[in-house]
């Protein structure tokens, strides 16, 4: 398999794979492993792609460069590979020589494909050969991140998404600031109350991750068979209750224009958002470090829980951001390095340093013990919110997060249902049974592919 995306061929940067693939000198690699290794005092080296542009770019980096200044068996080389949903592609298209990477971050919906996709070494086996302790793993990480009773990957980069708030301008529109809103309704109230003086109450990023969010926030699965935990999703339940009232709720918002339709990009709501445009947005809290330093002293960033209909029933949020893959295509010495180096990125100090400099919260709650976290947390109390939003999520299969081969083409179908709902195109129902539609169609034919 590997072959069920539609674009795979056309974003490929055959300039970046290229590179990486030189990056990987494999014939060092291949001198280390052979019997005259101990005479050879050659690194090991490993290539990551990964898909941390800007400000967590830099972030990233920081922590190669700390990894490779803390030892001489192994140098990493970092690659950034574009968007996830680029970097994905690249590495499909490597898949049939070894131009790929020895390591690669893939977002938490990539992980069925990469998992049937045979090209990965599970990280189990390298716990399991060493009795690596998982225990001070956060429970909802290790409960999204194992399937079939397995660890395939290791978590590296978690979020969540979160309401983001202009307090000022909560205060100039005769909102409390300390109460933001927790329900559809109540965004609905703030929004209108928000809008004006030039200012439009929100504007929520096309994201089909907050759609998914959402929906779990409402405790309904996404896909059948225990939102694919159970055994293979065969359809998808987006154009379920829970999907409706959503985009009934937010074509209602842009409909009466106290939410600005800017598109695909949360790039682009947290430009409005920081130029103080909108006073709500939706963001990963891997955003929340460029937003706060973005904003500077010009307002007050609040930040919130997800909101959800005020009807509805338990819930909470789906981890979210990236875990890391070994590729079973490099020798073996390559692969037990990539091991290592994971296993720094998993470290409490190490994941204390990524979550102050960036958002994403930490894979390990050691972390919380470190001083960097909590003056961190003392200094800016918003990092708290993603947090408490993890660990007030009730733990139920819509909350695991739903499981599919095809999730990233389900992702960009959803995208565009609402965008034909917004456009008026649909109604949000119609949109939405027909994305559920073409989605249980890629899945029927995926799933053939991998029982074959
Ligand atoms: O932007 P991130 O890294 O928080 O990831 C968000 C989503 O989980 C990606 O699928």
């Amino acid at each position: 398999c590997g072959t069920n995306s539609e674009n795979t061929a056309g974003e490929v940067n055959v300039d970046q794979a290229t590179e990486a693939a030189s990056q990987t000198a494999e014939g060092s690699i291949n001198e280390g492993a052979a019997p005259a290794a101990e005479t050879s005092k050659e690194p090991v080296k490993v290539v990551w792609w990964h898909s941390m542009g800007g400000e967590l770019g830099k972030a990233a980096t920081q922590l190669v460069t700390d990894f490779n200044a803390s030892q001489q068996d192994i140098v990493v080389e970092e690659v950034y590979q574009g968007t996830y949903d680029e970097s994905l592609n690249k590495m499909k298209a490597s898949m049939d020589d070894k131009s790929g990477p020895s390591l690669i971050q893939v977002y938490e919906i990539g992980s069925r494909f990469m998992i049937d996709s045979g090209a990965v070494t599970p990280v189990q086996q390298f716990i399991d050969g060493e009795g690596y302790s998982l225990a001070d793993l956060e429970p909802n990480i290790a409960n999204y991140y194992t399937f079939d009773g397995k660890q395939y990957s290791m978590p590296f980069n978690t979020s969540n998404p979160i309401l983001y708030y202009n307090k000022t301008l909560f205060k100039n529109a005769g909102l409390d600031p300390e109460k933001p809103p927790a329900t559809f309704e109540e965004v609905a109230e703030a929004a209108k109350k928000l809008t004006k003086d030039g200012v439009t109450g929100g504007s929520f990023a096309i994201y089909g991750w907050f759609m998914e969010q959402l929906f779990a926030n409402q405790g309904a699965d996404y896909v059948d068979n225990g939102n694919g935990r159970t055994a293979a999703a065969t359809a998808s339940l987006v154009n379920t209750d829970a999907g409706v009232k959503t985009l009934e709720w937010w074509k209602s918002l842009i409909d009466n224009k106290t939410m600005l339709n800017l598109g695909r990009k949360t790039d682009d709501t947290k430009k409005a958002f920081i130029a103080g445009q909108v006073a709500m947005t939706l963001d990963s809290t891997a955003s929340l470090r460029g937003i706060v330093d973005g904003v500077g002293d010009k307002f007050e960033v609040g930040t919130a829980f997800l909101p959800k209909p005020a009807a509805s029933g338990d819930g909470g949020v789906v981890v979210g951001g990236a875990s890391l893959w070994i590729l079973n295509n490099k020798p073996e010495a390559e692969q037990q390095a990539a091991w290592t180096f994971m296993k720094y990125l998993a470290e409490p100090a190490t994941q204390a340093k990524w979550h102050i400099n960036t958002g994403y919260f930490p894979i390990t709650t050691k972390a919380y013990d470190e001083q960097i976290v909590k003056d961190n947390l003392a200094k800016y109390p918003q990092f708290q919110t993603a947090i408490d939003q993890l660990h007030a999520t009730k733990a139920m299969p819509a909350t695991q997060g739903a499981v599919m081969g095809v999730f990233p083409e389900a992702r960009q179908l959803v995208e565009t249902a609402i965008e034909e709902a917004f456009s008026g195109q649909k109604t949000p129902k119609a949109a939405l049974d027909d994305a559920a539609a073409a989605i249980t169609e890629k899945i029927a034919t995926y799933n053939k592919t991998v029982s074959k």
